[in-house]
């Protein structure tokens, strides 16, 4: 099962590595914790908070980030940068149960001079063998949002790594970003999240930002009469023309009031008519979502309660444990390959 410190006697120390590594990362690239956000809602809605996100495309696997739901996600690499800090920090000796031992045995005839590197792991091998890769993004989001000035959220532990990747799995798991409010709501209900929990959970996009691409439907030829006309005039200097270079880093923020802060202000842009994406701004005109949003947008700490309660359930959305999935050597392969 996950549980609370999970690795409070193989890895005593694993935690608090993540942790000042993540804040090492957060206080050189500010935009690496809101990535780990976003990961967290990509990994756990497919399937399971398995890390399936992080699998590569590679030998015919395809790779979830290749799925255009996953545009825009960044900074996957510095999940290799706290890896790298674990497997060098975390103490090989590991604290264990005590175990009482059966005797009796005898002696070889032989020496096995041929078998001791395939059988020993060398000095240098990860520390895998005992950390889920993906600890690394649940522990993140956990210390994250709270440097997001979020709540704080104690995330249980333990999850382990899938063999596989989901990329078929994809479209149908995340809600695309023009997809009816009815169908949002049944995506995230089918994980177990109910309405208030759901209208909490897209207070995320109180930071980080939205390329055109996902915005310009909304511009031109006509702009979106939901739109308040000011702001579309903010936006379309941001998004100057109506068929953007996907490739082109052309974006607005989703957030412009507080663009790195998980506040409630993603709601008080809502009632202004501000809301960027479709699925956001229709949680104002959905008669079942519509009282979140003003209860939200009056009361931040009561949002943040909120949000740090949908997050939770999300992050333990059908969980590998015990002997299910593996633990992999490295998180962008399956240990297979
Ligand atoms: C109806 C559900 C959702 C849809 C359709 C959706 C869609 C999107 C889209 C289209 C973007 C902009 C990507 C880009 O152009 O770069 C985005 C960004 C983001 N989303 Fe969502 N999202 C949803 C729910 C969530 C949830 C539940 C979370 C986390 C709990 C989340 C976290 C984020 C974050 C943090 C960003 C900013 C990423 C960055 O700046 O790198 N989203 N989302
Ligand atoms: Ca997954
Ligand atoms: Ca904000």
């Amino acid at each position: 099962d996950l549980l609370l410190n999970y690795y409070s006697e193989s890895c005593p120390n694993a935690e608090d590595i993540i942790k000042q590594e993540v804040t090492d990362l957060y206080n050189e690239h500010g935009n690496t914790a809101v990535s780990w956000v976003r990961n967290l809602f990509h990994d756990c809605m497919v399937k399971s908070c398995d890390a399936s996100l992080l699998l590569e495309t590679v030998n015919g696997i395809e790779s979830e980030q290749a799925s255009e739901r996953s545009f825009g996600m960044r900074n996957f690499k510095y999940v290799s940068t706290i890896k790298e800090a674990l497997e060098k920090k975390c103490p090989l000796t590991l604290g264990g149960p005590r175990i009482e031992m059966k005797t009796g045995r005898r002696d070889s005839k032989e020496s096995y001079g041929n078998f001791v590197e395939e059988s020993l792991p060398n000095h240098n091998d990860s520390i895998t063998l005992v950390l889920s890769r993906f600890q690394s993004i649940g522990l993140d989001v956990e210390g994250i949002v709270a440097l997001l000035g979020g709540p704080r959220i104690e995330m249980k532990t333990g999850r382990r790594d899938s063999k596989e990747s989901y990329a078929n799995f994809v479209e149908e798991s995340l809600p695309n970003h023009n997809d009816s409010i009815t169908l949002v709501l049944s995506r995230f209900q089918s994980i177990g999240l109910d309405v208030e929990g759901i209208v909490a959970l897209l207070g995320a996009h109180s930071v980080g930002r939205t390329h055109c691409t996902n915005l310009v439907h909304r511009l031109y030829p006509t702009v979106d009469p939901t739109l308040d006309p000011q702001y579309a005039e903010y936006l379309k200097g941001r998004c100057p023309t109506p068929n953007p270079d996907p490739k082109a880093v052309l974006y607005a923020r989703n957030d412009r009031e507080t663009p790195m802060i998980l506040d409630n202000m993603y709601y008080k842009n809502l009632l202004g008519h501000k809301g960027l994406l479709i699925v956001d701004q229709q949680l104002t005109s959905d008669p079942t979502t519509y009282p979140y949003v003003e209860k939200f947008a009056a009361d931040n700490g009561y949002f943040q309660d909120q949000f740090a309660k949908a997050v939770l359930l999300l992050s333990e959305n059908n969980p590998l444990t015990g002997a299910d999935g593996e633990i992999r050597k490295d998180c962008r392969y399956a240990n297979s390959i």
